[in-house]
């Protein structure tokens, strides 16, 4: 990882992203099917939140309405103060499968999202060498996607979405398909960039670990209709060593949290049945 300092840093702290009383429906086969219903959540400028539960329960819908991708039925959403109401620059998405062009080279990859939003200055080297770097890929810069394993290819989406620096990063399940160990490297590199970059990220997960180690905020949802079941503060990683993951898993907070949220899964997985 580079100590380089972000040839522009940006993402300058503002009002973060703010959810109200957003609600989807959606039609299917002739009926109606409530995905979500009146969420509301609020998630500082420069912090990570994750939307964790039970599968349906909604977490990729309201993460694709935060992208603009889908429209709510009821409520608003802000990002900054403006509304969102349709995809923008403003906000970045990583998505599991690794969505880099084949045909490209990594600082190709990584430029590309700068050359077609017009930034004459991407072949300049410096955000995309900056990126490349931040990922851990320089000795791969000149590589193509086949030859580099699963989660350098998800750095290479991670480095050209970042690259754009987005005010807000979108991801769905970054990680789901990796193998534990380089899942694990992929997090703490994520909470490395993001940190220095001032980010705000919303990301989805499936994993309790996970969320609870990459959040600052974890909201859980319920199921059927999705809603915002509780919101779960990680506060006590402030006394932890930073990216000290055994002091993180032996954590007497980390247990009771772990705890706490897979009692909430298994009442949840209960109703269902
Ligand atoms: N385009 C759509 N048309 C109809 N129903 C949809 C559509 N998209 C999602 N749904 C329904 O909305 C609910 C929430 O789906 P969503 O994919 O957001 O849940 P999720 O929590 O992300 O699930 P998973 O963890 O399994 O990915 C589900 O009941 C799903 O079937």
């Amino acid at each position: 990882m580079s100590s380089t300092s972000s040839p522009a840093n940006k993402a300058t702290l503002k009002a973060g992203l703010s959810v109200k009383g957003v609600s989807k429906e959606f039609q299917s086969r002739g009926r109606t099917v409530q995905a979500l219903d009146d969420i509301a959540l609020s998630l500082p400028a420069g912090k990570v939140g994750v939307l964790l539960g039970p599968s349906g329960c909604g977490k990729s819908t309201l993460l694709r309405m935060v992208a603009g991708l889908e429209q709510p039925s009821a409520g608003s959403i802000r990002l900054n103060d403006r509304i969102v109401d349709q995809p923008g620059r403003d906000r970045g998405m990583v998505f599991q499968d690794y969505t880099s062009f084949p045909w490209l080279s990594v600082r190709e990859n990584v430029a590309y999202g700068l050359k077609i939003n017009g930034d004459r200055n991407a072949l300049n080297e410096g955000t995309v060498d900056y990126f490349i770097r931040a990922v851990g890929l320089e000795k791969f810069a000149e590589a193509y996607p086949h030859q580099l394993s699963g989660g350098m290819r998800q750095r290479v989406a991670i480095a050209r979405t970042l690259a754009n620096y987005p005010e807000l990063l979108l991801m769905d399940e970054p990680f789901g398909a990796l193998d534990p160990e380089t899942r694990w490297q992929m997090q703490d590199l994520l909470l490395d960039v993001v940190r220095k970059e001032r980010t705000t990220v919303l990301v989805v997960s499936h994993d309790i670990e996970e969320a609870l180690y990459l959040g600052d905020t974890v909201f859980f949802l319920s199921r059927h209709p999705g809603r915002l079941k509780e919101t779960i503060g990680t506060g006590f990683k402030a006394a932890l060593p930073p990216g000290d993951r055994e002091a993180f898993l032996q954590s007497d907070d980390y247990r009771r949290l772990e705890l706490h949220i897979r009692r909430l899964m298994r009442d949840e997985g209960r109703q269902a049945a």
